[in-house]
């Protein structure tokens, strides 16, 4: 039977895949209690419905940055989906324009974001697709440079810069099955240069405000910081003139013990005090999950692993599956709650509970 749920599809993922694959995809940092602290910030909240509210006509569509997108879902930014499926970035692009959905192209994908967008245009001409790329900045400015440029031209319509990442995080399964590198004929696409070689994803504990600045006066597209968890931090991106915030631990891959996404989201929607969107990722796996989070403040969430799960079960397919569950639950969700739309529901929606995980 074909899965009913997100989890569902990790137990389908988890049987087809290398396990030291699957160790990469599911593993967290450290002893992975942020890993499991996303899924209990959401576990912990409970929604509130409201009744009788004549919602006959529901809609789960919104905009992100002036594009209309039909869930108020992202892909979130995930290296190496050719380890997934042979596929790989072409079928989760196929999958996501197909569904109307927002692909954060990662930086470390394993296919060139030039192919990743035509892909997408080819799976959904009619509704110009939406993508994102995903940026570490590296210490090499110009390089950097070209790598905007490249996203530029690809057509993506948004960066999304990693700031999460000053030294990577210890994983410590990957340690224990010696998974350092792709396998060989696989490697991060977008970090080849012109004469072929490719270079390696550097991350600096050197990158400060000044690089935010530097970025932005070198692009018009909007930009994203994922992974500031800090209401400090998420004033000091308004005053650097970022275009919105996704709130992230990177799904408990960096530093462990940090907070779950979800019970940040209020403080930061605190701070931020509607001049920026946030969008919030980490532990989503229902739509409940997805109403709790724009409820308290998100205009949308991010999901990554799910999105693996689906392309190493059924590749495009899969992906598709994923999307469409995600999506009747979110619909489904917002019926139950007296909610038209994403943009009815409010932080009186949702009660803490305590003492549940
Ligand atoms: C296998 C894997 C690879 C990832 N690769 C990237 C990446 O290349 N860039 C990035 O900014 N975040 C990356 N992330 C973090 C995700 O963008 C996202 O923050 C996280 O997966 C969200 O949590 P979830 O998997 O519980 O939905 C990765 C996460 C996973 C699981
Ligand atoms: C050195 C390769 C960097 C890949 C980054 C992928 C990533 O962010 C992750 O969480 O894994």
């Amino acid at each position: 039977m074909a899965p009913l749920t997100l989890a569902e599809f990790e137990a389908v993922a988890r049987e087809r895949l290398d396990p030291v694959h699957y160790d990469f995809f599911a593993g967290g940092a450290g002893d992975e209690t942020t890993l499991r602290a996303n899924r209990a910030g959401f576990a912990r909240l409970a929604l509130l419905p409201r009744v009788l509210r004549g919602n006959g006509t529901r809609t789960t569509a919104t905009t992100l940055f002036g594009r209309d997108t039909e869930l108020p879902v992202v892909i979130s930014p995930t290296a190496f989906h050719r380890l997934a499926h042979p596929d790989g970035e072409l079928a989760t692009a196929r999958a996501a324009a197909g569904a109307g959905v927002v692909l954060v192209v990662s930086m470390a994908a394993t296919t060139p974001v030039e192919q990743i967008a035509a892909a997408a245009r080819a799976a959904a001409p009619e509704r110009a697709p939406t993508l994102w790329f995903q940026l570490y900045v590296q210490p090499d400015l110009e390089f950097t440079e070209h790598l905007v440029r490249r996203a530029e031209s690809a057509g993506c319509t948004a960066l999304v810069v990693t700031v999460d990442s000053p030294v990577f995080g210890r994983r410590e399964r990957d340690h224990r099955n010696g998974f350092h590198d792709l396998p060989a004929g696989l490697c991060c696409e977008n970090l080849r240069e012109p004469g072929g070689a490719v270079r390696r994803i550097e991350m600096s504990a050197e990158l400060s405000w000044a690089h935010i600045d530097w970025l932005r006066q070198r692009t018009a597209l909007p930009i994203v910081l994922k992974g500031v968890l800090h209401p400090e931090d998420a004033l000091l991106a308004v005053e650097h003139g970022v275009d919105g915030l996704l709130v992230s631990n990177h799904g408990g891959r960096q530093l462990d013990t940090a907070p779950a996404t979800v019970e940040l989201l209020p403080e930061i929607a605190a701070a931020v005090a509607g001049r920026l969107p946030l969008l919030v990722d980490g532990g989503v796996r229902r739509g409940t999950d997805v109403v709790k989070a724009l409820a308290l403040g998100a205009s949308a969430v991010g999901v990554g692993r799910p999105v693996l799960w689906g392309l190493a079960a059924a590749g495009e397919r899969g992906v598709r599956e994923v999307l469409a569950l995600l999506r009747e639950e979110v619909d489904h969700t917002l019926a139950l709650c007296g909610a038209a739309s994403p943009r009815e529901l409010g932080p009186d929606l949702v009660r803490r509970q305590e003492g549940v995980c």
